[in-house]
């Protein structure tokens, strides 16, 4: 099916222009998804390479192999890229979004909405991505968005069929951008709870880690449903301590992401946990597992923002031990097991 046939989204009328900022696996498939949709879609990146073969060949051999993209601009240069576009998508790493963003901030059109696709909070600051880009741009609630969801880039770009949540404070902007991204194989659903959405986002992460750990130990299903539904545990714990709404929990954002991320090899951060399990060193399962592996960092974010709320988070407490060698991932399970009886019901 054509990309033109597979596109069933109001943008296909008003072809809105759109700055994807960030050319890897996730900004690349994420322009796609937009191009595929009708967007007038220009993606920016660093790498002159393959920026120039995104935009004459409609390709990022780099990041997607072997997929063609739909028709899409590909530049290095943020204000070729920014001018006229009524939505920003920012899709670089957490950690380098502040810097990113503080170098364009005078480039992005001033009623502009800006989406992050990131799933990470920033070290040092404890903040949630929507929280970074508002302070950076100066933006209002409703020119803020986020997407997140059980959208592994490699599936998507293969134009797999899966949904997402677009949320924003502004349930207008949520529709918007819905709109924007609306394919025959990508369904966005809306949802205001920004704060669970994004943290849903951010804390899977942590979880996969925890679930490849498991895996790259030889464990099997048991142990990994264990990790995934005690995981949501904490995921809802910590969401509903700093504001967020408890249906996102079990939504696509929530349950969703979780269980693709924790299940599925395609997820880095799944893979860099299984490294560690089977005994590789934190070095060497970045260097064997590529790409951005959002969860080692933000552990560290989520941990602080945990113990700031009182919020008791186990799992991701052994990860970050994991992760800076206080705790061998052997000894990881037996840690979490032996901890003091409870009640199920008290979450
Ligand atoms: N890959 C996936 O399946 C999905 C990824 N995401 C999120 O999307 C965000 C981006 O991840 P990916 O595209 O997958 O990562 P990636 O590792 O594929 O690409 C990262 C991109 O950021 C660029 N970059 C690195 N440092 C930079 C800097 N200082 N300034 C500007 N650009 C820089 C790299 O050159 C590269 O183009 C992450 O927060 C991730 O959690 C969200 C959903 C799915
Ligand atoms: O967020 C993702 C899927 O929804 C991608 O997960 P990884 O960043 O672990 O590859």
């Amino acid at each position: 099916m054509s990309a033109a046939a597979q596109n069933q989204g109001a943008a296909a009328q008003t072809q809105p222009r759109v700055a994807v900022l960030g050319a890897g696996s996730m900004g690349t498939t994420f322009a796609m998804v937009l191009a595929d949709a009708g967007c007038d879609v220009t993606l920016w990146g660093r790498d002159a390479a393959v920026l120039d073969a995104v935009d004459r060949t409609h390709r990022n051999e780099k990041y997607l192999p072997g997929i063609q993209l739909p028709a899409m601009r590909g530049t290095t240069d943020a204000a070729v890229a920014l001018k006229g576009a009524s939505i920003v998508v920012v899709s670089v790493p957490s950690q380098v979004s502040r810097a990113t963003l503080e170098s364009m901030k005078d480039l992005v059109e001033p009623d502009a909405v800006v989406v992050s696709l990131m799933k990470g909070v920033e070290l040092g600051t404890d903040k949630r991505m929507s929280q970074v880009m508002a302070e950076v741009l100066e933006l209002p609630d409703e020119r803020v968005a986020v997407v997140s969801g059980p959208n592994l880039a490699p599936e998507i770009a293969a134009r797999q069929p899966t949904a997402t949540v677009v949320a924003s404070r502004s349930e207008a902007t949520a529709q918007l951008v819905a709109a924007a991204c609306s394919t025959g194989y990508f369904r966005p659903y809306t949802n205001t709870d920004v704060v669970g959405v994004e943290l849903c986002g951010a804390v899977k992460n942590i979880i996969a880690l925890a679930a490849g750990m498991a895996q790259g130990r030889g464990f099997g299903w048991n142990t990994l449903a264990t990790v995934i539904t005690r995981g949501l545990v904490e995921i809802t714990r910590l969401g509903l301590a700093v504001g967020a709404e408890p249906t996102t929990f079990a939504g696509l954002a929530g349950m969703g992401d979780l269980m693709a991320t924790c299940a599925s090899p395609l997820s880095r951060n799944h893979r860099l946990g299984k490294h560690l399990g089977e005994g590789l060193t934190l070095t060497e399962a970045i260097e064997a597992t590529g790409g951005t592996a959002e969860g080692v960092k933000s552990s560290q974010s989520v941990l602080e923002l945990a113990r700031t709320h009182g919020v008791e988070m186990p799992i991701t407490a052994g990860v970050v031990a994991v992760l800076d060698g206080s705790l061998p991932v052997e000894e990881l399970a037996a840690t979490l097991l032996k901890r003091p009886q409870k009640s199920e019901a008290a979450g």
